[in-house]
């Protein structure tokens, strides 16, 4: 191994109570909120194409050109009289989600609570109020944690820099802009002590990279003020400039933090880490944009399929919502939340607390465990409504009683004749009259192989 100064905190898996915790969330939400929500996507009459959060840094193409004058006033206006936190809170608790992620400040550094290290912030805007404080007791009450996104990058800072200083101004610039970042982090913590972590983005400027010393230490200072604090491996690089994974490719931070929009294809992708996968609702708008209408927009079914798919391989699925500049979650997306959280409150048992099966994925769906019980479910049911478990010889578990919905079905051992297969067969028998109309789960109890 290479010997390494500012490398990866630990080997292996971390396996505290609030980790686990987090382990067992499945299903999170993700909510982009800022100045940006105010332009949605759009600029002088021109839809800009990119993501609506952007808008600022892209000059021209539907974008402020003269965005110092331009974008950065738009707090000015920002008054979001619609905004009801305990509405938010109420609409992800029927989806279905065990934990929001938050932005307090995205890549504009607009502040959403009332920061004292800077002036651009919700204090100074018409509505004043601290947003963030809202939100987190609102979702708190609601039973769900939260935790806070918090952009590096941050463009209305004066000692923000992309590219690594090179001269003495620039350095002494950017050591202003540390001290301000480390500022901002405590000052969360200390405003928001019910916090479960950071999710941190924009760290890949190398500016950024370049600080290793600076960036262990601030995540040493931050995990020591705030024992169980959650932070992904998006935070910091090592000494070799190394993100995610260091030089001896070993994780970063408590959980693999790069599924941004897709999603690992198998387990050995993931190979028994803790990710998250952040997944838009349109392709790629995470701030509010007003226009839906010129591109797919993911349904509930999409949706549920990829959170099976992120739970089967112990990943946790966080959808992002959008509210516009008057603070409302658009009528689409609550929409989908209600489809969701639908099918969700009768499939939870497959999904929350549970983790890789060990087997290998079948073709009709997704399998999760949880102790003695694994739960298969069923998006691709077989024409002959026979789902054939292939279980190994050698896995710890064997079938023992199956239901669906409570109700046990005929399960039946059946000898392929193929000896030197692996696996032993057993067919479940789907009655005549079992037609559901969304996918479903079958449970089946295990019991110690003999
Ligand atoms: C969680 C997501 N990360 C942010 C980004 C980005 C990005 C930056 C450069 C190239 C591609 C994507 C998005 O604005 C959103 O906050």
């Amino acid at each position: 191994t290479i010997p390494l100064k500012y490398g990866a905190h630990r080997t292996g898996n971390r396996n505290d109570a609030e980790m686990e915790r987090w382990r067992d969330y499945g299903l999170g939400q993700f909510i982009h909120w800022g100045v940006y929500a105010i332009p949605g996507g759009h600029w002088e009459g021109k839809s800009y194409n990119g993501a609506a959060e952007w808008i600022r840094s892209w000059g021209g193409n539907g974008a402020p050109a003269n965005w110092k004058e331009t974008y950065d006033n738009l707090y000015k206006q920002f008054n979001p009289t619609d905004f009801d936190a305990k509405k938010w809170a109420k609409q992800a608790k029927a989806m279905g989600a065990k934990y929001l992620i938050f932005t307090t400040k995205h890549h504009d550094g607009f502040c959403l609570w009332p920061s004292k290290y800077t002036e651009y912030t919700i204090k100074n805007t018409p509505y004043k109020k601290d947003i963030v404080k809202q939100v987190v007791d609102a979702y708190n009450a609601e039973g769900i944690d939260v935790y806070l996104y918090f952009s590096i990058i941050d463009w209305n800072h004066p000692g923000y820099r992309s590219a690594a200083p090179k001269t003495e101004k620039d350095s002494l610039a950017y050591e202003d802009f540390k001290q301000f970042t480390k500022n901002q982090l405590l000052e969360l913590l200390e405003r928001y002590p019910t916090t479960k972590g950071f999710w941190f983005d924009g760290t890949w400027d190398q500016a950024w990279i370049k600080q290793a010393g600076f960036t262990d230490a601030l995540e040493k200072e931050l995990r020591k003020i705030h024992p169980g604090l959650i932070i992904g491996s998006r935070f910091r690089a090592d000494e070799n400039g190394k993100r995610h994974f260091d030089s001896n490719n070993k994780l970063m931070g408590d959980y693999e933090q790069g599924w941004e929009r897709k999603l690992p294809a198998s387990y050995d992708v993931v190979a028994g880490r803790d990710w998250d996968c952040v997944m838009t609702i349109p392709p790629n708008q995470w701030g509010y944009n007003s226009d839906w209408k010129s591109s797919y927009v993911k349904t509930a079914s999409d949706l549920s399929q990829m959170l099976m798919q992120a739970v089967s391989m112990n990943g946790n699925l966080v959808i992002n919502f959008g509210p516009d500049g008057k603070g409302n979650i658009r009528p689409e997306e609550g929409n989908i939340a209600q489809q969701l959280g639908q099918w969700v409150s009768q499939s939870g048992e497959a999904i929350y607390g549970t983790r890789y099966a060990g087997l290998p994925k079948p073709d009709y769906g997704y399998y999760t465990k949880k102790g003695q019980q694994l739960f298969l479910t069923v998006f691709n049911q077989p024409v002959n409504k026979v789902l054939r478990l292939a279980i190994p010889r050698d896995y710890a578990d064997e079938p023992k009683q199956v239901t669906v919905a409570g109700k046990k079905l005929e399960v039946k051992r059946i000898d392929m004749g193929m000896d030197r297969d692996k696996n032993l067969y057993y067919d479940v028998i789907l009655p005549n009259d079992f037609n559901p109309k969304q996918p479903y789960v079958i449970t089946i109890d295990m019991e110690k192989a003999n």
